[in-house]
């Protein structure tokens, strides 16, 4: 079980997040809506234990994954490389096997310039899904990606989720994307002493 129970958060003495408590089930998918500068990626970071610097306790599984909303790639590095830097103890069987399952087959020698900006979320998620994570977060992946990739996206997603069955937090703006891929959706409301769950 994730468990995440955040008393507040600032920067620099401005509250950010309120009093903020929730769990995720072992292959739960919870979707995170809110408004513009809310602080939900501010969440996503304390939850991943990328920011420290809460008030707070957070319990999480060590094995995790981050999508950002830019795929965050080694330019100088094939997609095979991508896929197997990351991950020690993974095979490259296997990281083919990732990539194939992402709708990159035969992309293996090619490099992150060289493909699209779907088939780089796609590698990132390949990436993710690699290290079979006990937790995936993923910041507005689908965002600024045409209608028909990002429906390919987030069915690809939909079914690496259904396969992998990693606890799951996402942020998105879109609510059929939240509502299609989440068990339940988180909404953050703005207060004066922090956001709070709705
Ligand atoms: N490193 C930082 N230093 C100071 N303030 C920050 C920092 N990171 C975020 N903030 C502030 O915290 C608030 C929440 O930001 P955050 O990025 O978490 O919002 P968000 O809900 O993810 O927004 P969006 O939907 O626009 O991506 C904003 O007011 C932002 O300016």
């Amino acid at each position: 079980m994730i468990r995440v129970d955040i008393t507040s958060k600032r920067f620099a003495g401005i509250p950010v997040l309120g009093a903020i408590r929730f769990e995720i089930a072992p292959g739960e998918t919870l979707a995170l809506v809110g408004p513009s500068g809310v602080g939900k990626s501010t969440l996503l970071r304390i939850l991943a234990g990328i920011d420290a610097a809460f008030d707070g306790r957070i319990e999480r599984p060590d094995s995790l994954a981050f999508v950002f909303q830019e795929p965050t790639l080694l330019p100088w590095r094939s997609v095979l490389q991508n896929v197997l830097l990351p991950h020690p103890q993974l095979s490259p069987q296997r990281a083919r096997e990732m990539l194939a399952q992402s709708g990159l087959e035969g992309k293996d020698d090619l490099f992150p310039r060289q493909l699209s900006l779907g088939q780089q979320r796609r590698l990132s998620l390949a990436r993710a899904f690699a290290g079979a994570p006990d937790l995936l977060i993923m910041d507005e992946p689908f965002v600024s990606l045409d209608e028909d990739t990002a429906d390919r996206m987030l069915t690809l997603t939909e079914e690496l989720i259904a396969r992998h069955r990693p606890a799951t937090l996402f942020v998105t703006h879109d609510m059929r994307e939240a509502d299609r891929l989440a068990d339940r959706i988180l909404r953050l409301d703005a207060r004066a002493d922090g956001a709070r769950l709705a």
